[in-house]
């Protein structure tokens, strides 16, 4: 479909009975490239997701000379960066990770790599990373966009490290692409973070568990500062797990449909911020088994309000939204002003689609007020952002004639949405 086509989001009238696979999370798949472009060995990702932002992330990572070939059974088998090098252009797309996690990597190369992505990545934050990597001893070239892309990282072969402050309360994804890199600079990194509110931190925690698991020595043990030794990365062949987030709409659909629909492969421990979901959904009403199958939610087709701090799992804001609008009491989704540099603005994004829709939601600098009224059709605008054109399918399912732009651009980590949404609908399992 091109961006210009409308999708007319199915509408249910019976509950929904489904089991739907969910490709591998997007935030393991491009931190899990990255340490093993660094490490010292091949490896093998199994299972990695494959959707935009995995592969502009592989695509980066093979310009700074890492090798990643497709294995036979869909794994990705990668050989390392040795050396990482430069003379390159990298193209970030809005992918935040690749955003963060690849100039930091691109600091270690041996010349100049140019960076440049979608009009979104000149928007959204950089400029505290760009001013850390510039403490830790990167030449970094940004007088076109002051803090923002596009730039250039004049990469000299190695990074002094050490001793660093952050502000990275407009992004936890500085300080994950400090730690992911962080071992190979010869003093490693010793970073602080600085200023308000850290969001998403269960992002950084999957950080440090994976770099720990590479072999790397982190000192957590104080708040908001990490420490990480210099030292080799040794590449860990491994599963990735299912991406929680994106299994929140298909589970809300058990919530508005009513009916059960279960995610196979839920971990059991997990650093996802998207486990919480198991928690959010019972205070919505529906029932949630974490079983040997997978997680299963049940719902019968009431769903309630809730008051929640949503800092830590922001990026489910847009389904929970989505719900709460279909709501039987008022909401209040608090500690989201970050996701205003998402890839959309998204607490104003949904503020004004559900509107739109005829919906009632205030919308405050850090959060989003959600009064349920019955809505109405209408076209729904998803701003290339995957996660609000989820959101106008999970407020479809209920609501007659919603109609979305560029269901498309779910492709930025989902592939095939909405074939896995009419699969869903019809039964039947689509498959990784
Ligand atoms: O490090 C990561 O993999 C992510 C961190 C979070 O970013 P922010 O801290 O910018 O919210 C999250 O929203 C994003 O989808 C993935
Ligand atoms: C905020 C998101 O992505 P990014 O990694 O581009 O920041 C998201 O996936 O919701």
């Amino acid at each position: 479909m091109s961006r210009d086509e409308l999708w007319d989001a199915p509408t249910v009238t019976e509950p929904v009975t489904a089991r739907v696979s969910v490709p591998g999370s997007k935030s393991a798949t491009n931190r899990a490239l990255v340490l093993a472009a660094l490490s010292e060995e091949p490896c093998v990702l199994s299972r990695p997701l494959r959707s935009r932002d995995t592969l502009l992330m592989a695509d980066a990572l093979r310009a700074l000379g890492a090798g990643i070939e497709d294995g036979p059974d869909g794994s990705w088998q990668v050989t390392p960066a040795r050396p990482v090098r430069g003379e390159t252009s990298v193209d970030v797309g809005a992918s935040g990770t690749v955003m963060r996690f690849v100039p930091t990597l691109a600091a270690l190369a041996d010349g100049p790599v140019h960076f440049d992505g979608d009009p979104r990545s000149h928007e959204r934050p950089l400029g505290p990373l760009v001013e850390a990597l510039r403490e830790l001893g990167a030449q970094i070239e940004d007088t076109a966009n002051p803090g923002h892309f596009p730039l250039t990282v004049r990469g000299r072969g190695a990074l002094l490290g050490g001793v660093v402050e952050i502000d990275s309360a407009s992004s936890s994804q500085f300080v994950s692409a400090l730690l992911l890199s962080g071992a190979r600079f010869e003093r490693g990194v010793d970073v602080r973070h600085v200023g308000g509110r850290l969001p998403s931190q269960p992002y950084i925690e999957m950080a440090v568990q994976m770099v720990r698991a590479a072999g790397v020595v982190v000192d957590d043990s104080e708040p908001e500062r990490w420490r990480v030794q210099p030292g080799p990365i040794h590449a860990v062949s491994q599963t990735i797990e299912p991406d929680l987030s994106n299994a929140a709409p298909f589970l809300a659909a058990a919530l508005v449909a009513g009916g059960r629909v279960t995610v196979p492969d839920w971990p059991r421990h997990t650093t996802q911020p998207g486990d919480r979901l198991r928690e959010i959904f019972t205070l919505m009403g529906a029932r949630c088994e974490l079983t040997d199958e997978g997680l299963s939610v049940t719902g019968d087709g009431t769903i309630h309000g809730v008051d929640l701090d949503l800092a830590d799992e922001s990026e489910l804001t847009p389904t929970i939204a989505a719900l709460a609008a279909l709501a039987d009491s008022p909401s209040r989704l608090r500690g989201i002003g970050h996701i205003r540099l998402h890839e959309t603005d998204r607490v104003a994004a949904l503020a004004k689609e559900i509107n739109g829709l005829g919906g009632a939601v205030t919308e405050r600098p850090d959060e989003l007020l959600i009064e349920p009224v019955p809505l109405h059709g209408g076209v729904f605008e998803s701003y290339e952002d995957h996660r609000m054109a989820t959101a106008g399918a999970v407020l479809g399912l209920a609501v007659p004639g919603v109609r979305v732009v560029d269901i498309a651009t779910t492709g930025k980590t989902l592939p095939d949405f909405p074939a896995r949404w009419a699969a869903m609908l019809a039964g039947t399992d689509f498959g990784c």
